[in-house]
């Protein structure tokens, strides 16, 4: 079955770093999450304003139908911190896989301040831990360290995304 599979956590978290070389280990399509953000939520984020539910919803819909419609499937990074943000792309990605990059608030404010030229301001990231609902628990979740350089973070989903296919299968 093509792999459909979200890698989420706060800004600077590293998810796009990982999600990119899963892309490549799995031969299969990369949504950037943040190159879909509506031009008013890039201007609220540019300008310090952390987006709502109300910035995030057409964001996450248009994420879904991509992520579902990927021919061969796709990894998409996106942020998607609460739980019916979640399960908003569930609803449209049933089987949904979730890679969740763990990181300590001043961890990811370190990563965020040391990329000024990015639209994201370190003084965000605080809201992003507020609004934050660590998907432990739920379904079809790999919690990964931040911490962990990007390729051994790679091979631990591989392992994993290995080990759910075999049980899927029944082996
Ligand atoms: N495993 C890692 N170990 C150390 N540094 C990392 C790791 N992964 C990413 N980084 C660094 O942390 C910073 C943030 O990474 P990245 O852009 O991938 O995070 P992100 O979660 O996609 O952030 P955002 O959503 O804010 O764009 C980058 O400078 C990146 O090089
Ligand atoms: O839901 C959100 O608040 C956003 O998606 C943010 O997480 C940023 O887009 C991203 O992390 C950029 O750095």
């Amino acid at each position: 079955m093509a792999p459909r599979i979200l890698v989420m956590g706060v800004a600077g978290c590293g998810k796009s770093t990982v999600a990119a070389r899963l892309a490549v280990a799995l031969n299969c399509a990369l949504i950037e999450g943040d190159d879909f953000h509506l031009p008013q939520s890039q201007h609220k984020m540019r300008h310090g304003i952390a987006l709502d539910d109300a910035d995030r919803w057409p964001w996450l819909d248009r994420l879904g139908v991509l992520l579902a419609e990927a021919a061969g499937g796709a990894v998409l990074s996106c942020s998607a911190l609460k739980r019916r943000y979640r399960d908003r792309l569930r609803a449209a990605v049933p089987a949904l896989r979730i890679v969740y990059i763990d990181i300590r608030p001043e961890e990811a404010r370190a990563r965020v301040a040391a990329r000024p030229a990015h639209f994201f301001p370190a003084g965000l990231v605080d809201s992003q831990f507020d609004a934050l609902e660590p998907p432990l628990g739920e379904p079809g979740v790999l919690r990964v360290e931040a911490s962990q350089p990007p390729a051994a973070q790679r091979n631990a989903i591989l392992h994993w995304l290995k080990g759910s296919a075999r049980a899927a299968a029944g082996a």
